[in-house]
């Protein structure tokens, strides 16, 4: 086979058409597939091995409605496609990823990128699709109209991008050495010219009936309407977090198990000594104290990856934008703000989707304060160990605790953003434009991959950034040793720790609300990220524990020693504090400027100081 002379291809086209569906077939990479526009809001490169021996490097974009852009999304993607990126070059060749059954709107878009004089070759994905909804595309005759070479490809089947990657092997070379004419106008056209153009083309390529399914039609009266669309919304956030707790019990008691078992072992394995203790207390009671969480935060994700992929997310933006609209959010801030769920990092990322400034940076400054799956341990640990295994009618009373944590969340960033708004950066009211995708059966390989990215994800975690500071507050709370002739009679020896010295000093901040010298300590690791505050329980528990055994696990000893009112008051804490360091420093590159995340990370700190105050002092006030 010959040698082809380009090695750069960028994929290009409408948002939610299939482009990194069909990056990741061609290059084997994991980035994130949703049902709903705006899911890609940077440019991703991996490199696609061809029969040759030569590597092509393939470039994923965000979706683009034209080539000029309105939102920062679409202007990534116009910046790499004109090679105005610093260091890049532009690609050498553009694939235009077309969705076959939306090619009145997708071809605009094609038809922008041949009038560039770049050599285009046009993917008509969703092609297994069109073809159930009995479309009928003459491809021959679209490669004539638009003067390019045009593939079939089906991103969600293991073959399906062979065509296209066939053609860049062999055919495409001998056409781009083929002089071709001209379309002429290398001057952008005007938007009534380019319309004409795909109406007349898709005469000339389109046949059969589209038949669109009645059953989204149907679908879409009760997920849309205003009442019972709400409702349906309520209940599947509600189900969620209920399935959070009750489906998780037998993984979590099975990995708590596990590390209990573990801890014992070794500590009749080895000699007593600071080796052991540091294994024992630090790494197992404070790294397995986080691990255990992993089956509720894949359980959690499970549900979000369904309905990002099921096509219903964009729906309840809708629903939502007159309530967003009410507080000065835009409807736009929906997704984003949904995917702070996961973590506020691609969350803010997301927020790239919002064409207007103001909006975009209220979005921002809010979106923390959605409930990122960091907070689910912390949250799980304190209702495991105070909340009782109860059912209330139908509903399990940890599930609706938890329900409640989240649902503090959503209204505090509510208000947040009203305060926001009204005094800081009024903007109007813009009216909401979202695509609505076609609702889709969520596909098992996606939802599979996805799991198994967020298992990675926490997983390292847990050995990376949480396992070194449990080291290092290992260190930190052993040493210095007490002095000679301590006994225990006189306290833990942790106390005489640098750890130990400093919880004492911070417990004067922290004691208006309830915090007692081990939270105190544990909140300071706790800040780089959230579930380090979890493990740096375990560890000063553990290391704080009267005998030498290992401390039980942190939940019993927790409910033991703290009252009800300092759960809460912690909980309330959590609910706001700006414990995450990746998150400032997120604000800090998608806004440019060091204002907005030091404004965020001191608002954030105020209201956390503040309802911590009023949640503890209520809680004794009332006396439970
Ligand atoms: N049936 C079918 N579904 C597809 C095909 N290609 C992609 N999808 C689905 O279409 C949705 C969008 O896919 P993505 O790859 O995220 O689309 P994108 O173009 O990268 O979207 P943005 O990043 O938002 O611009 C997902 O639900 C995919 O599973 C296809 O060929 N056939
Ligand atoms: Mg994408």
């Amino acid at each position: 086979m010959s040698a082809i002379t380009y090695k750069t291809i960028a994929l290009v086209g409408n948002p939610n058409c299939g482009k990194t569906a069909l990056f990741n077939l061609m290059t084997g990479a994991r980035q994130k597939v949703a049902n709903y526009a705006g899911v890609t809001v940077e440019r991703k490169v991996g490199s696609l091995r061809l029969k040759n021996g030569q590597t092509l490097s393939v470039v994923d974009l965000p979706g683009a409605y034209s080539l000029s852009p309105a939102t920062p999304d679409e202007e990534v993607t116009l910046q790499v496609i004109e090679g105005r990126r610093p260091g890049e070059a532009a690609p050498d060749v553009i694939v235009a990823v077309v969705d076959a059954t939306n090619l009145r709107m997708n071809l605009r878009l094609v038809l922008e990128l041949l009038r560039m004089g770049r050599p285009v070759v046009v993917a008509v994905n969703m092609a297994d699709v069109a073809r159930a909804q009995g479309l009928k595309l003459d491809l021959q005759r679209l490669e004539l109209e638009l003067g390019c070479p045009v593939v079939e490809t089906i991103a969600v089947q293991q073959k399906g991008h062979l065509q296209l990657v066939e053609l860049l092997e062999a055919r495409f070379e001998a056409y781009l050495s083929i002089q071709r004419p001209s379309l002429g106008m290398p001057a952008p056209a005007s938007p009534e010219a380019l319309q004409r153009d795909v109406r007349r083309i898709l005469a000339a390529v389109l046949s059969g009936n589209e038949n669109r399914g009645r059953f989204q039609h149907r679908l879409d009266a009760v997920v849309m309407h205003p009442v019972w669309g709400l409702l349906v919304l309520a209940t599947v956030l509600f189900l969620i977090f209920q399935a959070v707790f009750s489906w998780a019990a037998y993984p979590m008691d099975a990995i708590k198990d596990l590390m209990a078992a573990t801890g014992e072992w070794t500590l009749t394995q080895m000699p007593e000594g600071p080796l052991r203790s540091l294994l024992v207390d630090g790494v197992i009671a404070g790294v397995g104290g986080v691990l255990v969480f992993l089956p509720q935060i894949l359980i959690l994700f499970f549900f979000i990856l369904l309905l990002e992929d099921s096509g219903y997310l964009p729906r309840a933006a809708f629903l939502l934008d007159n309530v967003m609209g009410k507080v000065g959010l835009s409807g736009r801030a929906f997704i984003p703000l949904l995917s702070s769920f996961a973590c506020a990092i691609p969350g803010i990322m997301a927020t790239r989707t919002i064409a207007n400034w103001k909006d975009r940076l209220a979005t921002i400054m809010v979106a923390p304060l959605m409930t990122c799956s960091a907070r689910l341990p912390v949250y799980a640990l304190l209702i495991g160990a105070f909340v009782p295994e109860r059912t209330v009618g139908w509903f399990d009373l940890r599930g609706l605790t938890l329900f409640g944590l989240y649902v503090a969340g959503v209204l505090s960033a509510m208000a947040v953003a009203w305060v926001f708004k009204r005094v800081w950066m009024k903007s109007s009211y813009q009216p909401l434009m979202l695509e609505l995708p076609p609702y889709r059966v969520p596909s098992m390989r996606n939802l599979g991959l996805g799991l198994w990215e967020r298992a990675r994800i926490f997983m390292r975690r847990v050995g990376g950034i949480i396992f070194t500071l449990m080291v290092l507050l290992w260190f930190l709370s052993t040493y210095p040793a007490p002095p000679a002739g301590w006994t225990e009679a006189q306290g833990p020896a942790i106390l005489y720790s640098a750890a130990g010295m400093m919880g004492q000093a911070l417990q004067h901040v922290f004691s208006p609300l309830g915090f007692n010298w081990q939270i105190s300590i544990a909140l300071v690791p706790g800040m780089a990220a959230r579930e380090v505050a979890v493990g740096a329980l375990g560890t000063v528990y553990s290391l704080s524990a009267a005998d030498n055994a290992m401390a039980d696990a942190l939940s019993p000893v927790i409910a033991q020693g703290w009252s009800l009112a300092t759960a809460y008051s912690l909980l309330a804490w959590f609910v706001f504090a700006p414990q995450c360091l990746s998150t400032l420093a997120v604000v800090r590159r998608e806004t440019n400027s060091w204002r907005y995340p030091l404004l965020m990370a001191a608002y954030l700190f105020a209201l956390a100081y503040a309802a911590a105050f009023v949640t503890y002092r209520t809680t004794l006030w009332l006396g439970v």
